[in-house]
């Protein structure tokens, strides 16, 4: 299995043909196709394989060939080589065509013919909109380019996000799915899985024994979880996000990940369904924490015009390309629940998510209690100006991104003559410990599906316990109007009212 980090570093054996349906997109030219170059100069791929990109643009082989090449020089994690490069794009094809017509499917065949001197292993990556899904699998599916389960040669199929658009659309798309296809053929893909720190929240967690003993609600005050971009609409994505929002984009698949993650309870062993099983555990006892009404767990914004630092306009969302003007979509969107289980009763979990943020980081903070007796004073300074507090409680914060690392907060003794306690910061950081980049999601995701390792991938079930969290939002969505905040906010004020009853507030670090 690949949650040790194990498979992702070792070879491909099995030749294979990657078609990837939505080649001209820009997932294909910012993600998929650098991170396949870095797996390239790796060595990480197999000796014989083929990529096909196929879309409905009018490439050839070669122009399209150029335009990859530099996009892996622009989006490559590290500065790629000319002539690997040009030894990389001599395995790539084009196909053009439609994927709702059959005739893309007999052309694909004849390219097929035309490469294959190798087994037929086939990883089908579906990079197009969620709408063409169930068209693009019957139909490999009827024109015989579907290998059976379980044997050799392989077929596997990677499905991008959003996978539905709530609980039942959803339901529906897996329904649909696995009428032509089997579970293990089916890889859901969400990119936060393959961040490196984010792996490092199981490892942190079971491979180390003095922490795991302090996460639950005897110890853990609350958990927030913040995954702020400081990016508004980027081009050509308004369409697609006017109609989906930052709950559906962010909220109910990234951040729920996270959530298991550092929710979940540690897997009888590292395989992909012991670790699934866990999370949807998780998901299964989480729930929006609404005592009188939706508001006191939810609450949506929506970034208004304003200026740069330097004075230049930043639109308002509704004056972005393709936006309804009276658009009610959130930009963002902060939530508070709770996991009803013997480990984490009680203990709220606050997350949010959105657009034009004051800063793009993503992080989960573990706030713990404070102590029962207050033995000493801390002092909190900002500039030159100094106080006496109440103690502050322990932090522990993955950071996932960027500077990664991992940090815990500590109450220290300040030298000098009076017992005073201050916070410090204990970190590890990843760039202060190895010097080298750290592989992008992608990258890692694409090999796992070739090895055929889905721990990292999400399951049927998961994917609808995911929905079924959010869904309440989704049903009462006329009580939540989404307030406004300016460009490089922390979101809406209003969303502080998600600490009632509590002391915490916002990390807005
Ligand atoms: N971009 C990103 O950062 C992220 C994207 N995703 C997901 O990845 C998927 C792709 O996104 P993205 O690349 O941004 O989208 P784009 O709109 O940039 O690309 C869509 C691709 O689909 C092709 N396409 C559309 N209709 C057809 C058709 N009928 N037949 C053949 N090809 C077709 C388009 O090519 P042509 O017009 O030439 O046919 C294009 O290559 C989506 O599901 C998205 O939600 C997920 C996370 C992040
Ligand atoms: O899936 C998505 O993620 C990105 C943020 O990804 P990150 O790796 O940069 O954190 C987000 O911008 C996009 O809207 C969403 O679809």
């Amino acid at each position: 299995m690949s949650a040790t980090g194990m498979i992702g570093e070792s070879r491909v054996h099995d030749p294979v043909t990657i078609v990837i349906f939505g080649a001209s997109g820009d997932l294909t030219h910012r993600k998929l196709i650098p991170a396949l170059y870095m797996a390239y100069a790796q060595e990480l791929l197999p000796e014989n394989f083929t990529i096909v990109g196929l879309a409905r643009r009018d490439y050839d082989n070669e122009v399209f060939r150029t335009m990859l090449a530099d996009s892996i020089a622009a989006f490559s994690r590290v500065p790629p080589d000319d002539e690997t490069v040009a030894r990389f794009v001599a395995h790539i094809r084009y196909h053009q065509g439609d994927i709702s017509t059959p005739e893309v499917y007999a052309g694909l065949k004849e390219k097929f013919q035309d490469v294959e001197t190798y087994p037929e292993n086939r990883l089908y990556y579906l990079s197009i909109i969620p709408s063409l899904f169930e068209t693009a699998v019957r139909s490999l599916k009827e024109s015989g380019m579907v290998a059976q389960p379980g044997g050799a040669p392989w077929t596997r199929v990677v499905i991008e996000k959003p996978f539905g658009k709530d609980l039942a659309s959803a339901k529906a798309l897996n329904a649909q799915l696995l009428r032509h296809l089997d579970e293990s053929q089916i890889y859901r893909i969400d990119h936060y899985l393959g961040k490196e720190t984010v792996q490092n929240i199981l490892s942190f967690r079971f491979a180390n024994a003095i922490f795991e003993p302090v996460f639950n609600r005897s110890y853990v005050d609350h958990i927030q979880i913040t995954a702020s971009e400081t990016v508004g609409m980027e081009k050509g994505r308004g369409g697609y996000y006017d109609e989906y929002g930052a709950i559906r984009d962010m909220i109910t698949n990234h951040l729920l990940q996270l959530l298991c993650f550092v929710a979940m309870e540690p897997p009888g062993d590292l395989s992909a369904d012991a670790i699934r099983n866990e999370k949807v555990k998780v998901l299964n006892a989480a729930k929006l924490d609404v005592r009188k009404d939706i508001s006191d767990a939810v609450c949506r914004g929506q970034y208004a015009a304003g200026m740069e630092e330097d004075g230049q306009p930043i639109k308002g969302y509704l004056e972005e390309e393709r936006i309804d003007p009276a658009s009610t979509t959130e930009t963002f969107a902060a939530l508070r629940l709770i996991i009803d289980n013997w480990r984490w009763a009680g203990v709220p979990i606050l997350l949010r998510t959105g657009k034009r943020m004051a800063k793009k980081t993503t992080e989960v903070a573990v706030q713990f209690k404070v102590p029962p007796l207050q033995l000493f004073q801390q002092i909190e300074c900002e500039g030159d100006v100094c106080d006496i507090a109440r103690i502050k409680p322990n932090t522990l914060i993955f950071q996932i991104q960027p500077n990664e690392g991992i940090f815990l907060k500590v109450g220290t003794k300040r030298p000098g003559m009076r017992f005073v306690v201050e916070d410090v910061k204990m970190d590890f950081s990843y760039s202060g410990t190895w010097n080298k980049s750290l592989p992008e999601a992608y990258e890692r995701l694409l090999l796992d599906t070739l090895h055929g390792d889905s721990t990292l991938f999400t399951r049927s079930d998961e994917v609808e316990a995911e929905w079924r969290v959010v869904q309440p939002i989704f049903d009462q969505i006329d009580q939540l109007k989404p307030f406004a905040y300016p460009p490089a906010a922390w979101g809406v004020p209003e969303a502080d009212w998600l600490f009632h009853g509590m002391e915490g507030a916002w990390r807005n670090k």
